[in-house]
């Protein structure tokens, strides 16, 4: 990348899009943009933020906004995640530890995924922000007690579970591109879905609101079910000891034709939001679709794409930078639509709301 831009030359989340487009080695980028089938969910992921038009509010005191809150028991500057997103080592050679090194120069909590190709321990050696962990329900009931102890043992304050992927979805371009992992890079925790290859999750692991029920007594941590899209899930997922929800389409890469996530959304928000944070994923780019979110009645957002190509283009410094970007467009939007504390993002702010 040498005489390239650097990531603080970045202004915006779809500019650094489309550097990593031009840039990144085509395997790489087939696999982190694409989606399933004919990405119809990918592309309504985006446009339904589009659409949502704002309702601003004037005169009111905005000159010091705060972004701050408490998600079960954690404690976060601003209401943005990175969400889990597999394999870094296939996207820089310093893998998860350069991810954790960017998120912890921002602050930023992190999910770190069921199929990191780092350790755990490792991990949280270099983490400076706090660590969540994603787990891919694995076939035995010992190899997952063993995973959520190292989970728990290196520090990770949540538990995502997630339930949106019993197989893959049609990837047909990650199919095409010959995605794979580098020579001599495993995902520890993934051993008994395959460890290695992508495709050796199309074989189907049987996971079943039992499993959830079971997770919840061994953890001692929170635990959030992550690719909720139904109000009748949302509230079995409760029922079952959730006590968290994150709709998720899985970016759009498992079940083409699934709605935009701010789409399904309100009808969770309206099932449980009462009972458990519920947070959504799947297209967030700019502050305002971070705002729109709030409002609509998520308690924070996971971005996934965006800090992956950052962390192919750029390393740790790009994994800070996306953060930073988000985080400084989402107080713009509160300042503009004169909103002060994330408690003022109501459904107000939203033209139609
Ligand atoms: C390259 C890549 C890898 C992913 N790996 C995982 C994973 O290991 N576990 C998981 O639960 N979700 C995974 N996801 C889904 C993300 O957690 C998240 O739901 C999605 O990326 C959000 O959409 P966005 O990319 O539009 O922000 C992955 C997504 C991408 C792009
Ligand atoms: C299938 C996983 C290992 C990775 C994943 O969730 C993804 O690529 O979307």
């Amino acid at each position: 990348m040498t005489g390239g831009p650097t990531a603080h030359d970045v202004l915006s989340l779809p500019e650094l899009e489309e550097l990593a487009r031009r840039r990144l080695p085509a395997t790489t980028y087939e696999y982190l943009a694409s989606g399933a089938a004919d990405e119809h969910t990918v592309r309504w992921n985006r446009e339904a933020y589009d659409r949502l038009r704002l309702r601003p509010r004037v005169l009111r005191d905005v000159a010091a906004v705060d972004t701050r809150l408490t998600l079960l028991g954690t404690a976060l500057p601003f209401p943005i995640l990175l969400a889990p997103t597999a394999y870094h080592r296939a996207m820089h050679p310093e893998g998860e530890l350069a991810t954790a090194a960017g998120a912890g120069a921002a602050g930023a909590a992190w999910v770190v995924s069921g199929a990191t190709t780092t350790p755990l321990e490792a991990i949280a050696a270099v983490a400076r922000a706090p660590l969540w962990f994603q787990l891919y329900v694995q076939p035995t009931r010992d190899a997952n007690r063993d995973i959520v102890a190292t989970a728990e043992g290196a520090g990770c304050t949540a538990l995502c579970v997630t339930v949106d992927t019993p197989v893959l979805g049609a990837r047909d371009r990650q199919t095409r591109a010959r995605f794979g992992l580098p020579e001599g890079v495993t995902a520890p925790y993934m051993a008994q879905r395959g460890g290695r290859p992508i495709t050796d999750i199309h074989r189907a692991v049987s996971v079943t609101w039992d499993d959830v029920a079971w997770l919840r007594s061994v953890a001692r941590v929170p635990l959030l079910l992550k690719g909720i899209l139904t109000a009748d899930d949302a509230a079995l997922a409760v029922d079952a000891g959730a006590d968290g929800v994150i709709v998720s389409n899985h970016g759009g890469r498992n079940l083409d034709t699934l709605p935009a996530t701010i789409d399904a959304l309100p009808e969770v928000v309206a099932a449980v939001g009462d009972r458990v944070p519920v947070l959504v994923d799947g297209g967030v780019r700019r502050g305002t679709d971070v705002l729109k979110a709030l409002a609509s009645g998520a308690r924070a957002v996971l971005v996934g794409r965006p800090y992956c190509y950052a962390l192919a283009l750029f390393g740790a410094d790009g994994v800070t930078r996306v953060v930073e970007i988000l985080r400084a467009e989402l107080e713009m939007a509160m300042q503009l639509t004169g909103r002060r504390t994330l408690d003022e993002v109501d459904r107000g702010a939203l033209w139609d709301g």
